[in-house]
């Protein structure tokens, strides 16, 4: 007799009855989609990432479906910030979900732009920072330059009085994991999501000799089973070096109820799924949500407190 498992989590003060979120960028671009995900078994929706006017984005083939994972340079295409808050501000914790607003602007100027628009807005719910686009030509990642990051988020907590998570790269290095988190220890984020796609990937098709995407001359965001470690190492690096004020979203490699006991045992408050949730639609909510009671059950686990964070070393 399988007894009552729960699900759910929360950051700061917002609760989720399911840790099950989508990644931004994977089916939230209109209306119709977030709402689609708000109707299901995720716990909330998380936004497109908004500039502040609408993008069409790079040309087209921008996304490719592959056996491991996927690649995109989509380059930002979204309906800006404008369409996004409207949508965050109707919808926040209706139904008891939660809605993540993600912005990502082209510079420093364009991110306080959207902030401050965000915190004069109506919208009181969770504010997505995204450091780490790595699809628009000539934009580096800022997540990559630690003094960048301190400078956006000094100028930002001047008067961003809401709560901010930060969408951050994957790092490779313990000298970028601790580098991070000096940074962010020094202000009052309120999460971190780890990880964005593993920036300028490239995949070839040997039958065509040819990429497979054409922004970029093939470079894109990789995402799906190749960057699993990736996303573990992250998840638990910041973990272990962040302050415990901070949560953090595990994003990454998941497609499967194991794939997010992984990310939780690693520290993951709650997790977001993109390219699986691009393949299999709304659906994999509550899939996933049934293999994991299922491995919670077997291990005999009621909560996810009773196992997050506590990956063993040997
Ligand atoms: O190309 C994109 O739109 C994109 N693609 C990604 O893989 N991550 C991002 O943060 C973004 I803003």
């Amino acid at each position: 007799m399988q007894t009552k498992i729960s699900l759910a989590s929360h950051i700061g003060d917002y609760k989720f009855d399911n840790l099950l979120l989508n990644a931004a960028g994977v089916r939230c671009s209109t209306t119709d989609e977030l709402e689609k995900t708000l109707d299901s078994m995720a716990g909330g929706c998380v936004t497109k990432s908004a500039t502040p006017e609408e993008r069409a984005g790079n040309e087209s083939p921008r996304m490719k479906a592959l056996p491991l994972g996927s690649i995109n340079s989509m380059g930002l295409p979204n309906h800006g910030i404008d369409y996004y808050l409207k949508f965050a501000e109707e919808n926040q914790g209706q139904n008891g979900k939660q809605v993540i607003l993600s912005v990502a602007g082209l510079s420093i100027d364009q991110n306080i732009e959207m902030l401050k628009k965000v915190q004069e807005s109506a919208f009181d719910g969770l504010t997505e920072l995204n450091l780490s686009c790595p699809n628009v030509a000539g934009k580096s990642q800022v997540g990559y330059d630690f003094d960048a990051v301190r400078d956006v988020l000094t100028a930002t907590f001047k008067f961003f009085k809401k709560p901010l998570g930060l969408k951050l790269p994957p790092y490779f290095d313990f000298n970028q994991f601790n580098g991070i988190s000096e940074v962010l220890n020094d202000f009052p984020v309120t999460y971190i999501n780890v990880i964005n796609s593993i920036g300028n990937g490239l995949v070839v098709d040997p039958e065509t000799e040819s990429v497979v995407i054409k922004p970029k001359g093939g470079f894109g965001g990789l995402g799906g089973d190749y960057v699993k470690p990736t996303a573990l190492a992250n998840v638990r690096a910041l973990r272990q070096r962040l302050d415990p004020r901070i949560s953090i979203i595990g994003t990454g490699g998941i497609k499967s109820g194991m794939d997010v006991f992984e990310h939780v045992l690693c520290g993951a408050d709650l997790v977001q799924i993109g390219t699986a949730f691009g393949y299999e639609g709304t659906p994999i909510f509550e899939r996933i949500s049934k293999e994991l009671e299922e491995i919670m059950d077997k291990k005999g686990y009621q909560t996810l407190d009773d196992f997050r964070g506590k990956l063993k070393t040997i």
